[in-house]
């Protein structure tokens, strides 16, 4: 996260607007042409690529520094792209400052001013972007309903919890209209149980507010998979994948989002066949194929771990192993299996009668159907 929320003053303005490119996709609510940006001669935003519609929400997820936050404060203006062009409705706005840009921002830090009063806060960025005198009463207090938040007009940030802090914010930059609503990590201060909360609040909100493009970063796969109609998947300063929340979690094109979005048992396997067939130290499994895979080709099997069910010795693709441990999780037990074949493979089970105990002997199987063959990407394999 880097110092996105500094300013407070994030609510830009619905602004005369340039004239409008031919280019641009007339269509989009935000859209990013082969974005690059860099710092200090390095690259951290490389040829970024993407489409926002309207109405839709992208959630970009991937690792600390990849590139997520630079993306958005360069939709936001607050960053320069060295090539690349930005299209927000439409119109490039790449030479516009934030203020002229129909957007608002919120992130981590809330970014509330302490000496004014939550509507004053609200009212700010209204202010800030000329809204008639008469009409700011009413946004403000219409933004403020919306979030939940129409009792605490009078009160000052400090009289507030975090989350009701973060509602103001919200309504800060709901209060100004925007086409695009940028999002920084909105709910990473807050604790688990409100984030849950004010993560179906934001999805009721944006049922509200149909036709604003919301990009969300995070850093919580499960924000992305609730909220997201598609998850951008930054690495190394790059998209490398894009697709629905299904999509990915069922069928990610390769090790790397298998892993990230979602938890994933990455087993090392050798291609048998192109029917999905693959061998573990000798044992044959099945999965979907990834397109270009051939017979002999090391590959790596993912099976998410809730997929994974106790067999029996003998079931076709049974996998005997080690329990080496077994945890309690409220809703099933958790085995940490050491294969006979191997790797480890982490199984999420339901509620066990008799749980087995660490050093038991367990058979595991899973449907063909359920796993995925991917190329080998030894440098990004990592387990559930
Ligand atoms: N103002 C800056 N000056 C120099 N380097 C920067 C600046 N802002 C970001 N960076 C660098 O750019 C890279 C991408 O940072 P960015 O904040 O976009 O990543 P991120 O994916 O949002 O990370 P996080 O999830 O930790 O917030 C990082 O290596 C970061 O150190």
């Amino acid at each position: 996260m880097t110092a996105a929320g500094a300013s407070p003053a994030l609510a830009p303005a619905p602004a005369a607007a340039p004239a409008p490119d031919a280019t641009a996709a007339t269509r989009s609510g935000l859209r990013f042409q082969d974005v690059t940006v860099a710092y200090h001669g390095t690259t951290v935003l490389d040829g970024f690529t993407l489409e926002v519609a309207p109405g839709e929400v992208v959630a970009l997820l991937g690792p600390s520094g990849s590139g997520k936050t630079t993306a958005l404060r360069t939709a936001a203006g607050f960053t320069t792209p060295l090539r690349g062009r930005v299209h927000i409705g439409g119109r490039d706005v790449t030479d516009l400052p934030p203020y002229r840009r129909g957007i608002g921002m919120v992130v981590q830090q809330y970014a509330l001013f302490p000496h004014l009063r939550v509507e004053q806060n609200v009212a700010f960025g209204l202010k800030a972007h000329k809204t008639p005198r008469a009409e700011i009463a009413g946004r403000v207090a219409r933004a403020l309903e919306m979030t939940g938040m129409g009792g605490y007009a009078r009160r000052y940030p400090r009289e507030l919890s975090g989350g009701q802090q973060q509602r103001v914010a919200i309504a800060r930059a709901l209060a100004i209209r925007p086409d695009v609503l940028l999002l920084d990590e909105p709910l990473s201060a807050l604790d688990a149980q409100l984030r849950s909360g004010m993560l179906a609040e934001l999805a009721r909100l944006h049922r509200e507010l149909p036709h604003v493009s919301i990009l969300y970063v995070t850093h919580d796969q499960m924000e992305a998979l609730t909220l997201a109609d598609r998850i951008a998947v930054m690495k190394d300063a790059r998209l490398v994948d894009c697709d629905t929340p299904q999509r990915l979690y069922r069928r990610p094109g390769d090790t790397f989002t298998a892993a990230f979005v979602g938890q994933a048992n990455l087993l090392p396997v050798t291609v048998e066949w192109h029917d999905g067939s693959v061998s573990l130290a000798g044992t044959t499994l099945r999965g979907t194929p990834s397109a270009g895979l051939a017979p002999g080709d090391d590959a790596v099997l993912c099976i998410r771990p809730h997929l994974v069910r106790l067999g029996a010795e003998g079931d076709p693709g049974a996998l005997a192993g080690t329990v080496a441990d077994v945890q309690w999780r409220g809703a099933g037990h958790r085995l940490l299996v050491d294969l006979d074949a191997g790797p480890h493979l982490t199984a999420d089970l339901g509620e066990l009668r008799v749980p087995p105990l660490p050093g038991e002997r367990v058979t595991l199987r899973f449907d063909p159907e359920d796993a995925v063959v991917l190329p080998a990407a030894g440098e990004d394999r990592r387990d559930g």
